[in-house]
């Protein structure tokens, strides 16, 4: 099997395993976190397949700081998903990281998009990764009893929110339902993002265009009616530099996307993972409907 499984830990009813593979998008070992709830030690191989949420991290991020504090699991036994807690880039030797040093680009700050830029191209190709390699992988090993392809929904935090609002965008069939906390909605506008964008894709900002949140939702039509379900902290230092989540508002009036796009501004939280964990248990429930689990 590609996957190797490092360790399996008892958490709440379920398990959390700690896997690692080569990857054919990244070209490096990626870690994964797996949460299988309780209901995949309970049910037998024949019956119905338990829908997984992927969650992406954001920046700094390894598989282990949602695993350890945003408190899943006790959701995910709630309804009976799956969480996936890809890692946020690639790592180790002859991986480029940000020249000068800081936390917002490179090792740790994958941003979930393809590079097309050198030296970043070799490796960085997280959206290729967790959008098509990683359920591939994670299915030929729990495929029989997890479903990563059809129903699966999608979430994350800050850079991770902004890959979730992308990647949701960008494979408007795929995903059953959309939530992020803290994310960063328009990347092209805001430093984080512009620093980002620049160093993976260069200067065409029509390819930024086919990242960004704040484009996508233009040239997007939400067919079914669709709600994307948004929380941020008054209190989070990054909210009027990197998130402005209005921006999101703001793009989407006039398209499929307004009034379906639920910002809600939380009195006095921060970007912590108190604040992620705090709003965990709603984001569960939405997603929980729309895999039909409730
Ligand atoms: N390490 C930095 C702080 C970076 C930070 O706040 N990272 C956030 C995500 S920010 C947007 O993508 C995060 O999730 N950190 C991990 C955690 O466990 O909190 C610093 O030292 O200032």
């Amino acid at each position: 099997m590609a996957l190797k499984l490092t360790s399996t830990i008892a958490v709440c009813g379920g398990k959390l395993l700690k896997l690692s593979h080569p990857s054919s998008s990244t070209g490096t070992n990626m870690d994964i976190n797996l949460y299988l709830p309780k209901q995949y030690y309970n049910s037998a191989e024949s019956a119905k397949l338990i829908p997984s949420l992927l969650y992406l991290s954001g920046l700094t991020c390894s598989p282990q700081n949602a695993s350890e504090k945003a408190f899943w699991q006790i959701q995910a036994d709630k309804y009976g998903f799956a969480v996936i807690f890809p890692d946020t880039s690639p790592r180790g030797e002859g991986v480029a990281t940000d020249p000068e040093g800081s936390w917002d680009f490179g090792i740790g700050a994958g941003f979930y998009v393809n590079a097309t830029e050198q030296p970043y191209s070799a490796h960085y190709n997280m959206y290729d990764y967790v959008h098509k390699e990683l359920p591939q992988v994670l299915a030929e090993e729990f495929g029989s009893k997890v479903d990563f392809f059809d129903n699966i929904s999608i979430t994350g935090h800050s850079m991770g929110g902004f890959g979730a609002l992308s990647g949701y965008l960008k494979n408007i069939n795929r995903y059953k339902s959309c939530s992020a906390f803290a994310p960063i909605v328009n990347p092209s506008t805001v430093p984080w993002g512009q620093k980002a964008f620049k160093g993976y894709l260069g200067e065409d900002k029509r390819i930024w265009a086919e990242y960004d949140p704040s484009d996508l939702v233009k040239t997007v039509t939400n067919v079914n009616g669709d709600k994307i379900l948004i929380h941020v902290g008054t209190s989070d230092p990054f909210l009027e530099k990197h998130l402005k989540p209005h921006l999101i508002e703001d793009a989407a009036k006039g398209t499929s996307w307004e009034g379906k796009i639920e910002v809600n501004i939380e009195d006095g939280f921060d970007h912590s993972y108190y604040f992620i964990s705090s709003f965990v248990p709603q984001h569960a429930e939405f997603h929980a409907k729309h895999l039909g689990l409730i």
